[in-house]
């Protein structure tokens, strides 16, 4: 046990490497990439520190060259799930128990790896099994999960520190105790840094986690996995199991010790997790925490005042970096008659610039799409555009799934502003763009807060403060990180936290002390040093302890 309040290193945000020709770093990547693609990785998961295979083998391709194998993973069942949860709470007594110095020191460790010895591996993967270009990968699972790690640490020992005040003649403590059971955290397939985050926040905190990613992930996730063992996560902390949705579930939200769910992924997924909770409550030993952070449809707003290129600009990359797949990304544009013109050329200019292709070819902006089932939903609304006389495609509208999932960017213009692709999520490189009056600023307010039912992420571009003024209070609740003359996509730990409100999540905010509150139950502890020894009224003329009760508003 300790005898010390430790301070943790102040955190830093990760440098971003650049890549550059010639660079170390690219030199690194390349032969990272290329060492990868030579291998065929047999993936087993991982449950209490056992590397399980079932023989059930699911191959791994890169979404923009899908008749290549990287490997297979070992597909699970539910009573793999069992297992992983008998794993977590076998863990649980000593990892719960553990000094948090030595939680924090693994996650710090973590990050040093990952910007050390990990970083080339993780991004290579990440960019393979995702089909991330490498600046994307590198602002994605080395910079940000490493900011996770180290703001959580910082963010952990603020929350120890929260404490109440003690009268006289006692002492007031609160513990802020792990939950009482295991929890799921249940990932996307977006952010290799999510994956990493929601299992790591949860066990940082002294929780024990069955953690599942989504299938199109498990290149990078497995990756991760070493990460956490290497780092010195104890066996059975986290445990990451390969099963569908359904199976894990219905082995987890039907155990008792069920304590809580971290998820990141869509807004329907979301609420049937939501109603199967509410309607299994009686089961629970207490009531899960429930924090999801799911779907958008993100807006970018520009004033007749706004700077033209910089709304181009930002449109470029808002809406088509990773192929439009972040959620933040930007997918419905509102822009004013006066500038529409100028705006429309510098985004074709842009667009007919956009160099797609493969990872490994880094002067690539756009690479595939995640899978065919999402090719194919985009294809099916970029065919819906085309055949509707109603709008209008100003740029890209081809795709071609021969050897990737590859979807040209496209831009829809729609005369509707209720037009289906301006309300709702694509998850791919299909922006829709609608020109309203441009002396209908106002209105256009109402109609940007009142299309969708998401409010994750937002941008409004003016030059003029009273109109940024009044956006700010009229869209105060159409996004959860609003940017004023900034695209929408890149919010950075420690300094952007992320999440939205409405249908887009219960806003807790990843990469912040808000986010690590759920992952506590406090304990209220008060002692008394001399305690009271007659119970009678009046307290004149008793004994000093009853007195310093009554000081104390002690009743
Ligand atoms: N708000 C945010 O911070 C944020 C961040 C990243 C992604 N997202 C959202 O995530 C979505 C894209 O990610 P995705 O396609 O991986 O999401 P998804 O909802 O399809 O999958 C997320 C996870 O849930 C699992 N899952 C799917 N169906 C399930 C079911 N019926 N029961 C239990 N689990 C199930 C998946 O296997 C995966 O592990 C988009 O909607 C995007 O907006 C949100
Ligand atoms: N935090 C990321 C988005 C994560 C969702 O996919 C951003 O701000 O662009």
């Amino acid at each position: 046990m300790a005898n010390g309040f430790f301070n943790v290193p102040t955190p830093i945000n990760e440098p971003v490497k650049g890549y550059a020709p010639d660079s170390p770093e690219r030199a690194e990547l390349h032969r990272e990439l290329k060492r990868l693609k030579q291998l065929e990785l047999d993936i087993p998961m991982h449950i209490g520190g056992q590397e399980v295979r079932t023989g059930k083998l699911q191959r791994i391709s890169p979404p923009h060259d899908h008749q290549h194998t990287l490997g297979h993973f070992h597909l699970g069942e539910a009573s793999h799930v069992q297992q992983a949860v008998d794993a977590a709470l076998a863990a649980r007594p000593a990892w719960s128990e553990m000094p948090w110095e030595h939680r924090a020191a693994i996650f710090l460790k973590a990050a040093e790896l990952l910007a050390g010895p990990f970083r080339a591996r993780l991004n290579a993967a990440t960019m393979l099994g995702q089909s991330k270009n490498a600046f994307q990968a590198e602002i994605d699972s080395a910079c940000e999960l490493i900011d996770f790690f180290r703001y959580n640490v910082q963010f952990m020992r603020e929350i120890y520190e929260l404490q109440p005040q003690s009268s006289p003649g006692m002492w007031n403590r609160l513990e802020h105790r792990p939950l009482e059971g295991f929890v799921f955290a249940l990932t996307p397939f977006n952010f290799t840094s999510i994956a990493g985050n929601l299992p790591s926040s949860v066990a940082m905190m002294g929780n024990v986690v069955v953690w599942k990613p989504a299938n199109t992930q498990i290149y990078s996730a497995q990756v991760l996995m070493e990460l956490f063992k290497e780092a010195g996560v104890p066996d059975g902390v986290i445990n990451l199991v390969y099963v569908d949705g359904p199976t894990a579930g219905s082995v987890l939200f039907n155990h008792r010790d069920f304590a809580g769910i971290h998820f990141t992924g869509s807004t329907g997924v979301f609420q049937n997790i939501w109603k199967t909770i509410g309607q299994n409550i009686h089961k629970y030993k207490s009531y899960p925490r429930i924090v999801g952070e799911t779907g958008g449809k993100d807006f970018i707003l520009a004033h007749p005042s706004a700077h033209a290129k910089a709304v181009a600009t930002a449109i470029s990359r808002g809406a088509f970096e990773y192929q439009g797949q972040k959620c933040s990304a930007a997918s419905r544009v509102y822009l004013p008659s006066n500038l529409y013109e100028e705006v429309k050329g510098y985004l074709v200019e842009d667009l007919k610039s956009f160099k797609m292709g493969d990872v490994e070819d880094f002067s690539n902006f756009i690479n595939a799409v995640i899978n065919e089932a999402s090719f194919d939903k985009l294809a099916k609304y970029i065919d819906g555009a085309k055949a509707d006389p109603a709008v209008e495609i100003i740029a890209g509208g081809n795709y071609d799934k021969s050897k990737g999932y590859f979807v040209e960017p496209t831009i829809i213009v729609a005369k509707d502003p209720k037009y289906v692709t301006m309300c709702e999520e694509l998850f791919g490189p299909v922006l829709t763009m609608h020109v309203y009056d441009a002396n209908q600023f106002e209105e256009t307010l109402d109609l940007v807060d009142s299309t969708s039912p998401y409010a994750l992420t937002g941008a409004v571009f003016s030059q003029d403060r009273y109109a940024i003024d009044l956006a700010s209070r009229r869209l105060q609740n159409a996004a959860g990180n609003f940017y004023i003359n900034d695209k929408p996509t890149g919010a950075v730990v420690g300094q952007q936290p992320f999440g939205g409100a409405r249908a887009s999540g219960t806003n807790d905010k990843a990469g912040s002390i808000l986010n690590l509150l759920r992952w506590v139950s406090p304990r209220a502890i008060k002692e008394t040093f001399v305690p009271p020894v007659d119970y009678r009224y009046p307290f004149l003329g008793v004994a000093t302890n009853e007195t310093l009760d009554v000081a104390a508003g002690g009743f």
